[in-house]
């Protein structure tokens, strides 16, 4: 079903892959539509600051491909905080050997061509979109390299298996956000794509306010829009 309009105390939660660009074959090739971030600069505007970018991806990647945006920033899937003009806050409990990490990953994934290493700040991404005959194999050799990390959980993704730290959650970053201001008070609208933001939209909808799937496949948002250009369309009215 296709959203009602943007309600006028709306805060606004938007992922970023898959929801507002999207998908490309690897991490680096997507393209960001030219209008957008003028889109999301008008929506922070209208919203008195309520718009935060909450993604899997780490901040300053995301900072890389939206350098003017103004609001908050949830990244590595709500492990890392940005609020507006101060300095990222990492993830609590670090501790965990990333180097190391990234190693074997490159390791593990120098036994198949095709398969690409994403390595990130506190965990790391193998992505098989080229070669989806692998997914069993990278499931089953991401399990392995978890056990060795049990402050990392699985969080399976689009073509992609990720390591990402377990009490991250990018439930838990809209919740925090929601609690103070400019955030405060408004209904929580939250749109996204991947099976990672279904806990968003959950948490959202249990604030009063409603989640919006792009795309297909199971959901628990209440509204549904087909694909990134359709979300612009109607964010922009
Ligand atoms: O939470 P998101 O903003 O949706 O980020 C989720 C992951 O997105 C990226 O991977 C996905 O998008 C790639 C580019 O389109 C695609 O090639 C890949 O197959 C997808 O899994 C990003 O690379 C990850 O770090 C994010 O966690």
């Amino acid at each position: 079903m296709t959203p009602p309009d943007l309600p006028e105390d709306a805060a606004l939660f938007l992922d970023f892959d898959g929801c507002l660009v999207e998908i490309a074959p690897t991490p680096d090739s997507i393209t960001v539509p030219d209008a957008l971030p003028d889109l999301l600069a008008q929506l922070h505007r209208r919203l008195q600051g309520a718009v935060a970018l909450i993604s899997g991806r780490n901040v300053d990647d995301l900072r890389r491909y939206l350098p003017e945006f103004p609001g908050a920033i949830a990244g590595s899937h709500g492990a890392e905080l940005a609020l507006p003009g101060q300095p990222i806050q990492p993830p609590a409990g670090e501790g965990i050997d990333i180097p190391a990490l990234h190693q074997q990953a490159q390791d593990i994934a120098a036994a198949h061509d095709g398969v690409l290493i994403e390595p990130k700040p506190h965990g790391v991404v193998l992505h098989y979109r080229a070669r989806p005959d692998l997914a069993e194999w990278a499931q089953a050799a991401m399990d392995e390299l978890a056990a060795g990390y049990p402050m990392l959980a699985i969080q399976p993704a689009k073509m992609a298996f990720e390591l990402r730290p377990k009490d991250a959650g990018k439930d838990r970053a809209l919740l925090r956000l929601l609690a103070s201001e400019p955030f405060l008070g408004r209904v929580p609208v939250y749109a996204g794509d991947d099976l990672t933001d279904e806990v968003a939209m959950a948490a959202a909808q249990s604030r009063g306010g409603f989640g919006i799937k792009i795309g297909d496949g199971d959901s628990v948002a209440r509204y549904r829009l087909p694909d990134p250009a359709a979300l612009a369309q109607w964010l922009a009215r």
